[in-house]
This record gives structure tokens, C-alpha cells and sequence, in this order.
């Protein structure tokens, strides 16, 4: 009902496009995957050969920046807008999909159904999808002894993509393969194991923050009645605190799916593409996610603002903060947070975590959340005059992190693991629709310098 109630506030337009059955995300799934079908068949046999753009040196140069050459459709980024997830930003994902019981951020289920079906599930879907995950949520007890064999000096961004790949041995898909499935089954196969891994990942993730940093502690067991985010936080030590379970619960829809050219998810698709099982594709895209220049951000973040917090003291003034970004750029470093490789204006997900925090007079009166504040009011012109990047505006790591060290959870080499726990959304939810559709191998060609010189010659 509320989720109804909530549509009901929303244009007609996503009504008839939206309002959600009892089905479940398989049956949902079902239901959707023949007319996608379709639509990919029609646009190869009527408009396969339809130019989409033209590609220049520098893009071949330059990270293939811009170029138009992947399909997905569960997100869209729009380089001044932000992220759509199928149509909705992240306002009206707010207001229509369903949260947990007591809380007001969405979950990550109602994301990933949104993500997966193109739908917003109601309530009772939600449920249903959070009572799988829990019931699935155990980790195998070989996982287990491999994270617990592991040096607690290993980046717990290491051990996740560790333990994601291990699973690996009870991969559906893997099984199905080698007894020789059809192609038609492939996508059904992908679905189990994704909702399988998905449904791992906070006990996994949580193991790993246990070892590490609070060794000897007993973890609580997976509560078949919460949410999976609820059940990480939980597991993680906070499940008695509402305000990070909700902000984890917000942080992870947010962070689910990000269109597919960045680094995490492309490589997912990537490696998927060669039919690699999800576990192995995933497990990729954490490595991805694991740079200083992508997810590892927002650790990076947190160092640098501390940093710049010892050195201005308790003088947050626009001077102080300026002279630190100066110094910073002078000593040839990126500032961390800030830039994108899409995005030209300051991050909705940065602004949604920023109102998240502007609702609680405890995280707007903390002093690291207003340094990063204050920080985002400066640093654009600081960057606009430095004049090398193509965005001075802040992205969402900018903040995602220093949040966390608010609320004491203050193990910033951990951060990008929730990220990780996050991304699987969208990365997973793109090898489900790549097999449902028969996406084929990714092969881009490659060119050399003297090939390149030859053919501008030319
Ligand atoms: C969840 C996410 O992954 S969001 C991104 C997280 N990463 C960060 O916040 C790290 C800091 N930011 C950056 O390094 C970059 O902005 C990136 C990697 C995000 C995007 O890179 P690009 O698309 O190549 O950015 P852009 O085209 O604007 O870069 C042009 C120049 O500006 C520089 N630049 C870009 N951002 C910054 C920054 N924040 N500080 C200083 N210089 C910067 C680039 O290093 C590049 O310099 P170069 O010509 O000497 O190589
Ligand atoms: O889109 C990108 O390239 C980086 C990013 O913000 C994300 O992956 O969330």
C-alpha cells in the first residue's frame, strides 16, 4: 500500500510503466526478458548498421573517454543530471521504492529489483527478496577457513575479491555449463548464482572486518528477518545503532549501479562476456574497484581531509582550506573526491549522502562532515584555476567515507568493501540481462602508434 501510495504522487507516466505484481524477481524476470529480447533483435536486424559516432585519436588515447560503444540498460548517466536507475534519479527512487521496516532509505533489494526487472516491487516483494537473501546468506565452510587463513595486514579489498572468486566452486552456472546447457538456459543459471553471491556478501565482507579488526569477537548469525543491509550492519557491530544502519542502507542502494563504462563494472561485464561464472566476473571488478582512482577514493578522502584537518586545526576557514588544496595540487596529487570521467556537475549521490546528514543534527554539527562541506564549497574554483580537470566538482566519495569515521567506524581501508558489497547490484544484474539477451564476447580492436600514424597519414 505504501508503495502505491508513494507512486500515486509520482507523473502518470511511470504509473503505467511501473505499478508492480504479487510475481516473484524470477517470474518478474520471465515476464520482462522476451520483449528486451525482441527490442535488442529489432534494433540488430533494422538499425545494425546506424552510425552512433564517430571515434577520434584521443579516444583511443584517452581511455576511450566518451565513446558510445556499451549497452546497458540498467542505469543511465547523464554528465550534468547524474545516474538514472531505468528512468528514475535518485529523488524519485526515494520516494517510490520500499525501505525497511522502521527506516525511511531504500534497501538494497528494492534496488536491486529495480535495477534487475525495471520495476518497483512493492513492499511484500521486498520482503520476500530480503527472506531469500537471508536464508542463502551463510558462507560455505571452506570460505570460511580460506578468509580466515588470510594476514590481517591483506587490504580487506584483497580478501573480498578472494573470497568472491572461491565461491565460485558451487557456481550454478559453471555446473550447468559443463553438462552442456543451452544458451536460453544461461541467463537462469546466472540469476541463481547472482542472487546467491549477493545474498554472501555481508557475512563474507563482515568476516573480513571481524579478522581484521576486532579479531576474537563472536559474529552475530544472520537474522532471517532483516534486510540484507540490516544484517551487514549487524554483523558488522552496529545493528543496535538506527542512523548508520540506515545511512549503509542508503550508501548501498546508491552506490549499486553507476551505467557500465566505469572501471567495476566493466570489468564485470568483461569478463563475463567470456562466460566466465559471476563469482570470477565479479571478483574482477572488485580488483577494478580497488584503485586510489575509482572505489579506493574514498578511503583516500578521509586520509586527505584528516590530514588537512591537522594542518588548518580548528581555523576551518576558506583561506586554510584553499592554501591545503594548493598544496596538494603543487605536490602533483589529485585531489581526492573530486573530478569524473562523466559527470560535470557535483554529484546527486554526494548531495544525497550531504541531505542524509543535513536530516540529523548530530552528523551536521560533526566537524569532519562540515570540513567536507566546507571543502566542496571551495574546492571547484581552486580546481576551475588550476584548469586541469574537466570537472571540479565533488563526486561521491567526497563524503561517502568521512560519514563513516563520524559515526566511529573509523577503519578507512575498509570503506571500499561496502562499496564492493554495493556495486554487485548493478554489475551482477548486467550478466543477468547479458545472458538473458546473448550478448556476445567484448573484443574491442586495438591499434598501435605507427598503425594510428599511418592512418591519419592517410
Ligand atoms: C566512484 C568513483 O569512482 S568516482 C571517482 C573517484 N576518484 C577520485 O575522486 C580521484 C580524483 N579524481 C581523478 O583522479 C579524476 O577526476 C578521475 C580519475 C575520477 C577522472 O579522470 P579523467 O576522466 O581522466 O579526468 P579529466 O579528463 O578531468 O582529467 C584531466 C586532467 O585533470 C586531472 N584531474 C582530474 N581530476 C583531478 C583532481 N581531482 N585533482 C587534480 N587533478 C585532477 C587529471 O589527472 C588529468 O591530468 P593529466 O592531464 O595531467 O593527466
Ligand atoms: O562512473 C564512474 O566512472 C565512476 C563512478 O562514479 C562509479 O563507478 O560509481
Amino acid at each position: 500500500m505504501l508503495a502505491r501510495a508513494r507512486l500515486s504522487r509520482l507523473p502518470t507516466s511511470f504509473l503505467g510503466r511501473r505499478l508492480a505484481s504479487t510475481k516473484s524477481l524470477k517470474e518478474t524476470l520471465q515476464e520482462v526478458i522476451p520483449a528486451k529480447q525482441e527490442q535488442l533483435k529489432k534494433l540488430k536486424t533494422e538499425h545494425g548498421q546506424a552510425v552512433v559516432g564517430e571515434v577520434k585519436v584521443e579516444n583511443i588515447i584517452g581511455g576511450m573517454r566518451g565513446l558510445k560503444a556499451m549497452l546497458w540498460d540498467a542505469s543511465v548517466l547523464d554528465p550534468n543530471e547524474g545516474i538514472r536507475f531505468h528512468g528514475l534519479s535518485i529523488p524519485e527512487c526515494q520516494k517510490v521504492l520500499p525501505s525497511a521496516p522502521g527506516g525511511k532509505e531504500i534497501i538494497a533489494e528494492s534496488m536491486l529489483w529495480l535495477l534487475l526487472t525495471g520495476q518497483v516491487p512493492t513492499p511484500e516483494q521486498t520482503k520476500q527478496l530480503s527472506k531469500e537473501l537471508a536464508e542463502k546468506g551463510d558462507l560455505p565452510a571452506y570460505v570460511e577457513k580460506l578468509i580466515d587463513s588470510f594476514p590481517t595486514t591483506l587490504h580487506p579489498m584483497t580478501q573480498l575479491g578472494m573470497g568472491v572468486a572461491a565461491l565460485n566452486h558451487d557456481s550454478s552456472f559453471q555446473a550447468a555449463y559443463e553438462k552442456g546447457m543451452k544458451k536460453s538456459e544461461y541467463w537462469t543459471h546466472t540469476l541463481d548464482d547472482c542472487i546467491d553471491l549477493i545474498a554472501r556478501l555481508p557475512a563474507l565482507a563482515a568476516r573480513i572486518y571481524r579478522n581484521v579488526y576486532k579479531p576474537g569477537t563472536p559474529l552475530p548469525a544472520i537474522n532471517k528477518d532483516l534486510d540484507l543491509v540490516g544484517n551487514y550492519s549487524n554483523m558488522l557491530g552496529y545493528g543496535d545503532n538506527q542512523s548508520i544502519t540506515e545511512y549503509l542502507r542508503l550508501y548501498i542502494a546508491l552506490h549499486g549501479d553507476h551505467e557500465g563504462g566505469n572501471a567495476s563494472a566493466h570489468t564485470a561485464h568483461l569478463v563475463g562476456s567470456t562466460l566466465s561464472d559471476p563469482y570470477l566476473s565479479y571478483s574482477a571488478a572488485l580488483f577494478a574497484l580497488a584503485g586510489p582512482l575509482h572505489g579506493l577514493a574514498n578511503q583516500e578522502v578521509l586520509r586527505w581531509q584528516l590530514a588537512m584537518q591537522q594542518e588548518i586545526g580548528s581555523d576551518v576557514s576558506e583561506e586554510n582550506i584553499k592554501s591545503y588544496l594548493w598544496k596538494t595540487l603543487k605536490s602533483g596529487q589529485v585531489v581526492p573526491g573530486y573530478g569524473h570521467g562523466v559527470l560535470r556537475n557535483p554529484d546527486p549521490r554526494f548531495i544525497a549522502l550531504q541531505e542524509f546528514c543535513n536530516t540529523r543534527p548530530e552528523l551536521k554539527n560533526s566537524p569532519i562532515i562540515q570540513l567536507v562541506n566546507k571543502t566542496s564549497e571551495v574546492a571547484p574554483d581552486v580546481l576551475k584555476e588550476h584548469g586541469k580537470t574537466k570537472n571540479p566538482y565533488p563526486n561521491v566519495d567526497a563524503t561517502s567515507g568521512c560519514v563513516l569515521y563520524h559515526y566511529g567506524f573509523t577503519e578507512f581501508k575498509y570503506y571500499t568493501v561496502i562499496f564492493g558489497v554495493s556495486r554487485a547490484l548493478g554489475a551482477l544484474t548486467q550478466l543477468v540481462w547479458a545472458r538473458a539477451l546473448g550478448l556476445p564476447l567484448e573484443r574491442p580492436k586495438s591499434y598501435s602508434m605507427d598503425a594510428l600514424e599511418k592512418l591519419v597519414k592517410q
